[in-house]
């Protein structure tokens, strides 16, 4: 017989027309290569194919709400619905559950979106931004710093990141103190010298990373009494300053400036040489995903989180088959209504349930819906990014190759974080 064919919309940002994140670039040919390898299964949904309509989303939330009414009105109807970056997810999760949908975000990294009063469908294999808070506030413990301070630029990412952060270091008795700019770090810059900050985590897009090291470097607040703490998501050669971006500030004083940050960042990209779900391990699927482009991978929107996208479509299909084995006999996946509370609800048990070796690493959600996901820990060394290690934020263990190195090889600063006597 013919297969049935379940429909699934999917939205992705093909180029950053807000300046936000343009990840649909490797993200949709990942999905679709998701697709393919799912259909081409006969142990996952006999008897079906997958199908998805999906729009360019352009990370505008307007445009992504005119594509939802279109997964929705236009036939045939949808059973769940992908979405990319936090804006859109954001709009489209909160809307979802008037048609009983459940939403899988690839992209979402947006700390607001752990929210289950707003978001009751949404799951996310993209971790939230606060996965890395424990890592830094658990190097901070390493070191025995008992001061920091946050200079952040204001987006919402950054802002919910912070307050999670600073939660997190007031329960530990570490002091925090707090910095925020928009656009131009000058002020907040100069504030930082005068409270004396010796240790500093960084919340920003990689562009006001420039400015604020540039900015470090004419203030003297970096080297031997400092630490500095970047997000690890930007390029690895994100501090050459681009021309077009008139920084007051050449290579060689950047990389300067740059040497011995410390960065975070979640792992998206299986290192494990133990084949995932889909017989592929990660550095297969990146391989193959390379062959998709003629360009230097570096500069493909949403690379690295190609493998985030390619496991939700597992997420998203073995969902289905264990819908499909827990409906009653009457009930078929493909009567799936917008108004369908049993279809809907045991599709959701399944998706909560997730859990499979993806090519990004073992795919499990928390009860909001959170991937939970290790964090990678790098530090700056003659200008190349060294892995000091892993941090597992579920068994708290810090993997730490002990490979960290400060000016003059000395250890790490002086205590400089004393509370000074008031
Ligand atoms: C690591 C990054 C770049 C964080 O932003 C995500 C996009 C978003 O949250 O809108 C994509 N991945």
């Amino acid at each position: 017989a013919e297969p049935v064919t379940l429909h699934i919309g999917g939205t992705f940002p093909m180029e950053s027309g807000s300046g936000g994140w343009a990840g649909g670039e490797a993200c949709l040919p990942a999905v679709e290569m998701a697709l393919k390898d799912v259909n081409s299964r006969l142990d996952i949904l006999p008897g079906y194919v997958l199908n998805m309509t999906n729009h360019n989303s352009q990370c505008q939330p307007g445009l992504a709400m005119q594509q939802l009414y279109d997964f929705l009105y236009k036939p045939p109807t949808k059973l769940m619905l992908l979405t990319g970056c936090s804006p859109v997810t954001t709009v489209i999760a909160e809307a979802a559950p008037v048609w009983k949908l459940v939403v899988l975000s690839y992209g979402g990294s947006s700390p607001a979106l752990s929210n289950r009063n707003r978001f009751p469908t949404l799951f996310r294999t993209h971790p939230s931004a606060n996965m890395q808070n424990p890592t830094r506030i658990h190097i901070m413990e390493k070191f025995k710093w008992k001061r920091f301070t946050i200079l952040m630029s204001v987006e919402e990412v950054f802002v919910t990141t912070a307050k999670d952060l600073e939660a997190i270091a007031r329960k530990k008795g570490i002091k925090v103190d707090r910095q925020s700019f928009y656009g131009d770090p000058t002020d907040a810059m100069k504030t930082l010298q005068r409270q004396d900050a010796r240790i500093i985590v960084g919340l920003f897009y990689v562009t006001e990373a420039r400015k604020v090291l540039c900015q470090a470097y004419h203030h003297g607040l970096y080297g031997r009494r400092y630490v500095w703490f970047f997000i690890g998501w930007y390029a690895d050669t994100w501090y050459i300053p681009p021309p077009e971006e008139h920084l007051n500030c050449t290579a060689e004083q950047m990389t300067e400036a740059a040497e011995y940050h410390f960065t975070t960042e979640s792992v998206m990209l299986s290192r494990d040489n133990i084949p995932a779900i889909s017989e592929m391990t990660g550095m297969q699927f990146q391989q193959r995903l390379t062959q998709y482009f003629q360009k230097d991978t570096a500069n493909v929107g949403g690379f690295p989180e190609a493998p985030l996208a390619y496991d939700a479509v597992w997420a998203l299909a073995l969902a289905f088959n264990c819908t499909r084995n827990n409906l009653p006999s009457h009930i078929r996946l493909e009567n799936f209504t917008y108004d369908n509370k049993v279809i809907a609800d045991t599709l959701f048990q399944c998706v909560k349930n997730t859990s499979f070796r993806g090519v990004s690493g073992k795919v499990m959600f928390s009860d909001s819906g959170d991937r939970i996901a290790r964090t990678q820990i790098e530090q700056m060394q003659g200008g190349k990014y060294k892995i000091m290690g892993y941090y597992d934020t579920t068994s708290g263990d810090l993997e730490w190759y002990n490979k960290e190195q400060w000016l003059n090889g000395k250890g790490p600063p002086p205590d400089s974080t004393v509370i000074k006597k008031h």
